[in-house]
């Protein structure tokens, strides 16, 4: 077997059913009422500077390099560093500016980035061949970011509104209180739920009738079941936190894989220790750069944050200006994959 599909076979396996078992478990738990205290939520969510999180975006100065077969230069990495970090700059300068703005901005950010991130790996690692559709493409997208952005507030509206306040209060004591409390109204919550439940069966059922080998559109719609249930019953700190982990992060590190020679060979001969140093090495100095940009933030804010869904909301701040050239990057990865 090629390396390619050997590596590829594995990363499916790493990155689908152990992943499903968590998440089911998870869900499970609260289901039965067990409630996990709010101090644990935000520890998972914080987690995530170093366990997968902040280094899925660590590896961004490599992955354009790699995935167009070109060297990686001191000069290429200085120039891109440049530009990365004046787009972070900018949209660092728009929180300051208009908080509740840029706060929504962040979660419709998200939302789309996080469903390229699922589309891509539906198409390059299940070979989902609905996906070969644009529109069904498209539709996907909205619907796999949507997931963990617009199920939480309806299933809990008050934990959404209360890290929302926090965010922009760390800007605006005032917490933009005016407009930001339409989208917690129960009309409003329910418009969103149905629309976007809605929209959910429509792209399934579309993609559905799209092809006749079922396989990969059968993986999309047992992940779409799962991922409505996961958000919906477990409170959304630890959602996101957990999901940003084992769902987001890790598929996009197994998407650099299949871009990067030398790992994809270790992957294939099994030689997973080799590559896991390799993956630490190259997301290491960018990780430490992103903490010290934390720590830099922490200090900007113009609101100290005094707890810890204070010091939750630099993060998710954080998050937001690395976010923005983040996307920028795996939207070109999606170009020269053609999964776009
Ligand atoms: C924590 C949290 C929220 C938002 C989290 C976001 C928007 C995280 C984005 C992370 C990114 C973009 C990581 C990079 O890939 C919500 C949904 C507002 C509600 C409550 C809890
Ligand atoms: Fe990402």
């Amino acid at each position: 077997m090629a390396p390619t599909d050997d590596a590829r076979g594995r990363l499916a396996a790493a990155t689908f059913r152990p992943v499903w078992i968590v998440l089911a478990a998870v869900a499970a738990i609260h289901v039965l009422g067990i409630r996990v205290p709010r101090p644990i939520q935000y520890a998972v969510l914080l987690s995530t500077v170093l366990v997968l999180g902040l280094p899925h975006g660590a590896l961004d100065h490599l992955t354009l390099p790699r995935a167009r077969d070109r060297a990686v230069t001191l000069r290429g990495v200085a120039v891109f560093s440049v530009a990365y970090l004046a787009v972070a700059g900018a949209y660092g300068l728009a929180w300051l500016l208009a908080p509740t703005a840029s706060f929504v901005g962040f979660v419709l950010l998200t939302w789309f980035h996080w469903g390229q991130g699922d589309r891509a790996h539906l198409a390059v690692i299940a070979d989902a061949s609905h996906l070969d559709d644009r529109l069904i493409g498209w539709l996907t997208l909205l619907v796999r970011g949507g997931l963990p952005m617009m199920v939480p507030l309806i299933g809990f509206p008050d934990a959404y509104e209360s890290v929302a306040r926090t965010v922009v209060g760390l800007f605006d004591p005032a917490g933009g209180a005016g407009w930001l409390g339409l989208l917690f109204e129960p009309t409003t919550r329910l418009a969103l739920g149905l629309g976007f439940a809605l929209l959910t069966l429509a792209t399934l059922a579309l993609g559905y009738r799209a092809v006749d080998d079922r396989r990969g559109w059968q993986v999309d719609a047992l992940e779409t079941a799962l991922l409505w249930v996961f958000f919906l019953t477990v409170p959304p700190v630890l959602a996101v936190g957990i999901y940003f982990v084992v769902w987001h992060s890790l598929r996009h590190l197994a998407r650099l894989i299949t871009v990067d020679d030398v790992a994809t060979t270790a992957l294939a001969r099994g030689a997973t220790d080799r590559l896991l140093a390799r993956v630490g090495r190259d997301a290491l100095p960018m990780t430490a750069g992103a903490l010290v940009l934390f720590g830099a933030l922490a200090v900007v804010v113009p609101n100290e944050p005094g707890s810890l869904a204070g010091v939750g909301g630099v993060y998710l701040v954080l998050l937001a200006v690395l976010t923005l050239p983040h996307a920028g990057v795996v939207t070109a990865l999606d170009r020269i994959q053609g999964v776009s």
